[in-house]
C-alpha cells in the first residue's frame, strides 16, 4: 500500500525488525507500508543496478554507503523494467542529483514506482545488527498517523519468510524473447529466465551469441526447440530449495551433455541438480568488492555478489555425482563459501556471483569466454 506525496522527507517513518529492534527516521520515496527480508549491500556505487535486479524481489535493501542518490536516475543503467526491492534504506539521501546522464532524482523514481523507503537512520547500527543476528523480516511504516509499535511488530512477524519462498515466476518474463548477437552470430543459447539481469544476455550477445530468453516455466522441449549450442540458467530471487522445475530441466541438459552455464540462482540449481544441498547464509553476500578465488587457476578476482543462499558441497575433494565428477571451482576468500562449481566429465559450470558486472568489477568476464569455449569445443 503506498500513497504518493511530495515532500516525503518531512514525513515520519519507522523501521521495525522482527526481533523487536526499531529505528525511527523519515520517509524516503513512496509513503506507505512495506515488508520484506532485511539485507545489506556494501556497494558504494551502482544503486540503480541494485534496485532493478530481480533477485532483490521481496528484500528490503539497506545501503551501507552513507550517501545515496548523488547521480540521480538515468535510463541506461536499469537491469530490468522496474525496481524490484521491497523497500530501501539509506542514511543520507542526496538532495540534488548531479550527473550528465541523470533524468530525475532517486527519491522521485522510488515514489513514482511506489517503493517505500526510509532515510535518516543509523544504517551502520542496523547493518551491525543484521550481521550479528542474521537477515530477518522487516517492515517500513511511514505516514503521519502510524500504528503503535506492538501492532507494527505483529504485522512484521506475519510477513512471509525468504526461506521456502518460490519467487522466480513472479519476476521472470512470461513470453520468450530474443536478444540478437552483436556482429556475426556464432552461437545460439537458450537462457532460462529465473529473474535475469539485462546485462547478462548483453555480455553473451557481445560474444556473438544469439540469446533466446525463456520463461522460468520453460520445459526441456522449449529449451531444445531453439536448437541451442548452450543452455544458461540465470540469477533470481527466492530459496533454491523450491526450484524443483529448473533443477529437473537442468538435469535433462546435463544428461544430453549440452554446454551449460549458470549464474547465482543458476549455480544453486546446478548444485541441486548434482545432488548437493543448499542452505541459507546468516546474512548473505551483497556488494561489489567480494574476493573470490578461481581454484582452477589460483587467481583471485574481485566480484559482485547478491546471494543469501549457498551450495553445500565439499571444497576439499572431487565429488562423484550422477553426471560424473564435480568440483568446487571457486570459493569466497572472506568465508570459504562455495562460489562456483564445474563438472570434470561434462561441459558444465556455474558461479554464485555476477560476472556480468552490473554493477561491479569486470574481473570475472572471462567466465563468458569459458562458456564460448565450451560451445566451440562441442562443435570441434
Ligand atoms: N542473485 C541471485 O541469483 C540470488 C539467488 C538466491 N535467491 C539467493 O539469495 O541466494
Amino acid at each position: 500500500m503506498t500513497t504518493s506525496t511530495r515532500g516525503a522527507d518531512k514525513v515520519p517513518a519507522v523501521l521495525v525488525l522482527e526481533d523487536g529492534r526499531i529505528f525511527r527516521g523519515r520517509a524516503y520515496g513512496a509513503v506507505g507500508v512495506t515488508f520484506g527480508e532485511a539485507v545489506f549491500s556494501t556497494g558504494m556505487t551502482g544503486y540503480q543496478e541494485t534496485l532493478t535486479d530481480p533477485s532483490y524481489h521481496r528484500q528490503v535493501v539497506v545501503m551501507t554507503a552513507p550517501h545515496v542518490g548523488n547521480t540521480g536516475v538515468n535510463d541506461e543503467d536499469p537491469e530490468s523494467k522496474q525496481i524490484w526491492v521491497a523497500g530501501y534504506v539509506v542514511r543520507d539521501p542526496a538532495r540534488v542529483p548531479s550527473n550528465w546522464r541523470a533524468k530525475r532524482s532517486l527519491d522521485d523514481e522510488l515514489r513514482h514506482q511506489g517503493v517505500v523507503g526510509i532515510s535518516s537512520i543509523d544504517t551502520r547500527a542496523l547493518t551491525r545488527h543484521l550481521r550479528e543476528r542474521g537477515a530477518m523480516r522487516v517492515g517500513i511504516f511511514s505516514g503521519n498517523a502510524l500504528p503503535d509499535e506492538g501492532t507494527m511488530l505483529a504485522e512484521v512477524r506475519q510477513a512471509p519468510e525468504m526461506k521456502g519462498a518460490d519467487l522466480s515466476a513472479e519476476v521472470a518474463t512470461k513470453e520468450a524473447y530474443v536478444v540478437p548477437a552483436i556482429g556475426t552470430k556464432k552461437f545460439t543459447v537458450a537462457a532460462v529466465d529465473l529473474g535475469i539481469k539485462g546485462m547478462t544476455p548483453h555480455r553473451m550477445a557481445e560474444r556473438g551469441i544469439e540469446v533466446h530468453v525463456l520463461p522460468a516455466t520453460a520445459s526441456v522441449e522449449d529449451v531444445y526447440a531453439v536448437n541451442p549450442d548452450g543452455v544458461f540458467f540465470s540469477n533470481g530471487p527466492g530459496d533454491p530449495a523450491t526450484a524443483d522445475h529448473p533443477v529437473s530441466v537442468m538435469q535433462a541438459v546435463l544428461e544430453r551433455g549440452t554446454p551449460l552455464f549458470g549464474i547465482c540462482f543458476g549455480n544453486q540449481i546446478l548444485g541441486r541438480a548434482l545432488g548437493f544441498g543448499t542452505y541459507k547464509l546468516k546474512y548473505g553476500h551483497r556488494g561489489i568488492n567480494q574476493p573470490v578465488q578461481d581454484r582452477t587457476t589460483g587467481k583471485v578476482e574481485v566480484t559482485a555478489h547478491n546471494h543469501g543462499f549457498a551450495v553445500d558441497a565439499p571444497t576439499d575433494k572431487v565429488s562423484d555425482t550422477p553426471y560424473g565428477r564435480a568440483e568446487v571451482s571457486h570459493v569466497c576468500l572472506n568465508d570459504n563459501v562455495v562460489e562456483g562449481l564445474h563438472l570434470l566429465d561434462k561441459p558444465a559450470f556455474s558461479v554464485q556471483y555476477h560476472p556480468e558486472a552490473a554493477a561491479g568489477p569486470h574481473d570475472a568476464a572471462y567466465l563468458f569466454d569459458r562458456f564460448v569455449s565450451l560451445m566451440e569445443g562441442q562443435r570441434a
